[in-house]
C-alpha cells in the first residue's frame, strides 16, 4: 500500500484530500463568458468563499488533511528552471498569438514576488489592463479590441475532482472535453511530476492530458478495491474508457471490472457523478432521469491476458451492483425521493452528488432537502454545508474535491 498516493473505494475513512479555495478567476467570470466557462451563473465569491471554508473546515473536523492545490503547485516550481517551463508552457495554451505579447506576459509572471501569487494569477486570468498598467504599451494591436482578456480565467477550479483523479496507487492526468478546462491539467502535471512529495515516488499514469480523446475525474468512480465504474457522457468518450482500462490491467493494479456507464449526454449530467455517487458499503444515491436509459458494459482482462473483454450487461443496476461488489442487495436512493419536480431541481444542483468521508457518512449541500431527509432515513450520516453560490457552477461536493488518500476496507 503507499502512504503518498492510495484511493481504493469511494467511501473508506477519508485522510487525506486536495480542493481549490475560489479565487478572484470568479471575479472574471461575465455573461459573454459563461457559456464557453461553463456556468449557468456568476457566484458571489465572498459568500462562495465562506461556504468554501465552511466545506474544508468539515473536513478538517472529521480528521481529513485538507491540502490546496494552489500551494502545491507553487511548491511545485521552487526550482527556477521547472518555474520557467511551467510558465512556457502555460503561455502557450493560451491564445495568446504575439510573439511579443506572450514576452511581456512571461515577464510580468515571472515578477510576481511569490509562486503562491503568481499562480493565484495564471488562475485568475489577466485582464488586458494588468498588462497596461504593468507596461505602458497599447495592446489593441495585438489581440482583438473588445476582448477584455489577455488570459482567460478558471472558473472551474474548484471543481478538483475533475483535472486528475487518483485512483488506487496511480493518477489519472485527464484530457478534457473543452479548451477551458483542459487548461486546468497542466497544474496537475506539474504537481505529480515536479512536487517535493510525489516527483521521486514512480507515481503510474493511468491517462495522460496528451492522450486525444477526453475523459473526466467526475465520471472516474472507485466501486471498490476490484472494480471501477466509468461514466460514457458528455464528457467521456467510449474509446477512452478502453484506454484506460488497458492500462490499468497492464500495471496489474487490483482492480478485476471496469463497469462503464453509458448515461445520457446532455450538460445537467455532464459527469456520471452527477447522477449517480456511493453512500455506503451497499448504498448508492441516483438521480431516476437515468435509470431508463443506462446501460452497463463491464470489461475485464481477455483471459490470455491480452487486451480486453467487453460484454453488455442485461441485468438491473441494483443487480449488477450486488453482482459485481459480491452483495446480496444494493439500495438505490433516489434522488428528490422520485418525485420528478424534486428530483430535477435537486439532481441541478447535485443532490446526487455527495462526498462520503467514511462509510455510510457524506458531505451534501443544504439546499437539497428532499434528498437529504431520504438519505438519513436510509441511515447515512449527513454533514450539510451552506451551498447557494457555490452550486451555481453545476458541482457538489464530490466535485469539489479530490481525494488523495482513504482508509482501506
Ligand atoms: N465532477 C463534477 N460533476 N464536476 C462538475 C463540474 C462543473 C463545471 N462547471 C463543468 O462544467 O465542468
Amino acid at each position: 500500500m503507499s502512504d503518498i498516493l492510495n484511493v481504493y473505494s469511494e467511501i473508506g475513512r477519508l485522510k487525506k484530500v486536495m480542493l481549490h479555495r475560489p479565487g478572484n478567476e470568479i471575479e472574471n467570470l461575465t455573461p459573454d463568458l459563461m457559456d464557453r466557462l461553463l456556468f449557468d451563473d456568476i457566484p458571489y465569491l465572498k459568500v462562495a468563499r465562506e461556504e468554501h471554508d465552511f466545506f474544508a473546515k468539515t473536513l478538517r473536523e472529521n480528521g481529513v488533511e485538507v491540502v490546496y492545490l494552489e500551494d502545491l503547485v507553487a511548491e511545485a516550481i521552487e526550482d527556477e528552471k521547472v518555474k520557467e517551463k511551467f510558465v512556457d508552457e502555460f503561455i502557450a495554451e493560451t491564445s495568446i498569438e504575439s510573439h511579443r505579447l506572450r514576452e511581456l506576459v512571461k515577464k510580468y509572471l515571472l515578477e510576481f514576488k511569490s509562486n503562491k501569487a503568481m499562480v493565484d494569477k495564471m488562475m485568475e486570468g489577466i485582464r488586458k489592463e494588468d498588462i497596461q498598467t504593468y507596461e505602458r504599451v497599447h495592446l489593441s494591436d495585438m489581440v482583438g479590441t473588445l476582448y477584455p482578456f489577455v488570459v482567460d480565467p478558471m472558473p472551474n477550479l474548484y471543481f478538483t475532482r475533475d483535472p486528475f483523479s487518483t485512483i488506487g496507487s496511480g493518477i489519472s492526468l485527464n484530457h478534457m472535453r473543452t479548451v477551458t478546462r483542459n487548461r486546468e491539467t497542466l497544474f496537475s502535471k506539474y504537481v505529480f511530476s515536479y512536487h517535493p512529495d510525489y516527483k521521486n515516488e514512480n507515481i503510474p499514469f493511468w491517462y495522460d492530458r496528451d492522450d486525444t480523446t477526453s475523459i473526466e475525474g467526475g465520471d472516474q468512480l472507485v466501486l471498490s478495491k476490484k472494480v471501477l465504474a466509468i461514466g460514457i457522457s458528455e464528457r467521456t468518450d467510449a474509446s477512452s474508457v478502453e484506454k484506460i482500462a488497458k492500462r490499468i490491467f497492464e500495471h496489474n493494479e487490483k482492480f478485476e471490472t471496469i463497469l462503464a456507464f453509458d448515461i445520457p449526454k446532455k450538460r445537467a449530467f455532464m459527469h456520471l457523478d452527477t447522477v449517480f455517487t456511493m453512500v455506503d458499503y451497499d448504498k448508492f444515491t441516483i438521480h431516476p432521469e437515468i435509470e431508463g436509459p443506462l446501460t452497463v458494459y463491464s470489461i475485464k482482462k481477455a483471459q490470455n491476458n491480452e487486451g480486453i473483454v467487453i460484454e453488455k450487461e442485461q441485468m438491473i443496476l441494483e443487480e449488477i451492483l450486488a453482482k459485481y461488489l459480491e452483495l446480496e442487495k444494493v439500495t438505490l436512493i433516489r434522488c428528490g425521493g422520485g418525485n420528478m419536480v424534486d428530483a430535477g431541481r435537486e439532481q441541478w444542483n447535485d443532490g446526487s452528488n455527495t462526498l462520503a468521508i467514511a462509510p455510510g457518512e457524506v458531505v451534501v449541500y443544504s439546499r437539497n432537502h428532499v434528498t437529504n431527509k431520504l438519505l438519513v432515513e436510509h441511515g447515512i450520516k449527513l454533514h450539510v454545508i451552506p451551498s447557494s453560490e457555490l452550486s451555481r457552477g453545476r458541482g457538489g461536493p464530490r466535485c469539489m474535491s479530490m481525494p488523495l488518500i482513504r482508509e482501506e476496507l
